[in-house]
């Protein structure tokens, strides 16, 4: 991956203050200013090349489109629910948290709100039965806990397999099976449409009378209105909540509820998990822009393959095939169709981010989008291109083919990268003798092969004063051959090129 340059970030709330602390420590300006309102973050984000937030800052759409040189928003804690990830990804902004720094914290505030339900009903633990719905990091933490008290712990996950879950000491089941053999439910899934209202009017109806529930997570996975109506005829005996789908909640009938302890979402409001998440952040930072790895992203996962030296040299690669590409058929229409080939053991892991790379080269314009490796394939899909990838097996060459298609008509070009350097191998079926070194001012011309052809193309550069670097002619073609020149500078008028060649495009790479 290349560098990622962040010299200024914003942190917008409470976070510990070894977060500021390691960022300045990298050279990394610093700038905390909690409490803003939205309008104050949209006027404030675009000074900055990160934000760090927690849950109360709502990164929404229109924050991230006002935020100019974002690159990364960093997530000291768990939820990304605050953030707009799909908004982000278009920006082509790497989102990131911290998700096991509050584990721990998380699992003991629903332990005990689960102890303090019990003291409505005056009743033991021991001998009673837990139905855990979401089996991840907490779930799991929740389970050890419960257990130690006598409790039978049972749940439901639809990722983390059974058999992960039995050597923790919990018997997965459908929620169906679920609901009924609960004495206690508590949820720890993310909010997403699925499991937005999982406990709702009709699965309180399935549930013992009595149930006592628990939701450390994110307001409005178990439905407030449904539960409020559940306490009211006694269905559920109890509810500790954490979250809620206002916070704070304005609507105060469950705050005030007998039956029900609440806290202001403090399940990681501890002094550890404020460490471990504030550490945590800064360091997946500042690893980040040192190039060492990318930890803790929600997004961009292309960019986890792209830190050894040698994948910068073939990003390089697939973005200057994109961009030779783009170049040469700018007179047509625009290119609905991408196919990548990656073959070469050496690529077989790299597809992906080879993909990106070229989708990259494909799309640059100077257009305010600006692609990069994160939002690449989401631009092209707004654009209506449909990508391919795939990975030739048993070739022993390490090369990247990238055909378009563009009204049926299909362009082509080869690359790999030799000593380091990006190289073209071949343009249009036409193959270079010498491969075309993918740097610098580049002119690419199609033109019948003709003897006078060198000396014409030199007599016209000499007359328009710009020196040529290299010349690269065909080995073999099909169809018309298509030649690259190095040039020192860039011509100033491609059209004066035309009576010499059939189709002419210049970049620089
Ligand atoms: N109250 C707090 O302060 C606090 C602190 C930390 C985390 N949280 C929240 O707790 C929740 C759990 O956090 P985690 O770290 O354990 O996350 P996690 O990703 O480790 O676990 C979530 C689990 O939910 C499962 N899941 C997804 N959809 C499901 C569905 N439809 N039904 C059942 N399970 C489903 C996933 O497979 C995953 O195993 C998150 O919502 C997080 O934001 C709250
Ligand atoms: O998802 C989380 O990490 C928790 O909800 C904690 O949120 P907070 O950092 O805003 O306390």
């Amino acid at each position: 991956m290349a560098p990622i340059s962040i010299k200024r970030i914003l942190i917008s709330e409470s976070v510990d203050s070894c977060c500021m602390k390691i960022l300045q420590e990298n050279g990394i300006q610093v700038i905390e200013k909690p409490n803003m309102n939205k309008d104050d973050l949209i006027a404030e984000i675009k000074d900055y090349d990160g934000l760090v937030v927690r849950s109360a800052t709502k990164v929404t759409a229109d924050v991230i489109n006002a935020a100019s040189n974002l690159k990364v928003i960093g997530r000291a804690g768990t939820g990304v629910d605050n953030v707009d990830v799909d908004a982000s990804t278009k920006k082509g902004i790497i989102v990131m948290n911290t998700p096991s720094g509050n584990t721990i914290s998380a699992a003991e505030l629903t332990y005990t709100s689960k102890l303090l339900c019990m003291k409505f009903m005056g009743a033991e633990m021991y001998g009673k039965i837990l139905g855990i719905v979401g089996l991840g990091r907490i779930g799991k933490e929740v389970a050890s806990r419960m257990q130690s008290f006598g409790m039978k712990t049972i749940g439901y996950d639809p990722i983390t397999p059974p058999e992960v879950t039995a050597s923790w000491g919990v018997e997965q089941m459908s929620l169906e099976e679920l609901w009924p053999r609960c004495d206690y439910i508590t949820v720890h899934t993310p909010l997403m449409p699925s499991t937005t209202g999982l406990l709702n009017d009709a699965t309180f109806a399935k549930c013992k009378k009595g149930v006592k529930v628990v939701n450390c997570a994110r307001g409005g996975i178990i439905d407030e209105a449904a539960l409020l109506r559940a306490l009211e005829s006694g269905q559920c005996g109890g509810a500790g909540l954490d979250v809620f789908v206002e916070e704070p909640p304005k609507d105060r009938v469950l705050v005030n509820h007998p039956n029900v302890i609440t806290c202001p979402h403090l399940g990681a409001s501890t002094k550890e998990a404020q460490a471990r998440c504030g550490q945590d952040i800064a360091l997946q930072i500042v690893d980040m822009v040192k190039g060492k790895c990318l930890v803790g992203a929600v997004n961009a996962q292309v960019l986890a393959s792209t830190f050894s030296p040698e994948s910068h040299q073939w990003i390089r690669l697939g973005e200057a095939i994109g961009a030779v590409l783009k170049s040469c058929t700018t007179s047509k229409q625009p290119f609905n169709q991408v196919q990548i080939t990656t073959q070469g053991d050496s690529l077989k892991a790299s597809s992906s981010y080879m993909t990106s790379a070229v989708i990259v080269g494909l799309l640059t314009d100077g257009s305010k989008s600006r692609p990069n490796l994160v939002n690449a394939l989401s631009l092209a899909k707004e654009s209506g291109i449909t990508v391919t990838r795939n990975h030739s097996e048993g070739l022993t060459e390490s090369a990247c083919v990238v055909e378009i298609s563009v009204n049926g008509s299909c362009y082509r070009a080869t690359g790999s990268v030799q000593g380091g350097v990006p190289i073209l191998l071949e343009l249009n079926r036409s193959v270079f003798r010498q491969p075309v070194s993918l740097t610098g001012n580049l002119l690419f011309f199609k033109a019948a092969s003709s003897p006078l052809l060198l000396s014409s193309l030199t007599g016209f550069l000499a007359k328009a004063g710009v020196e040529m670097e290299s010349f690269s002619a065909p080995t073999t073609c099909i169809g018309e051959p298509w030649y690259c020149v190095g040039l020192a500078s860039l011509l100033g008028d491609l059209g004066a090129l035309k009576p010499l060649v059939q189709e002419a495009a210049m970049l620089s790479v």
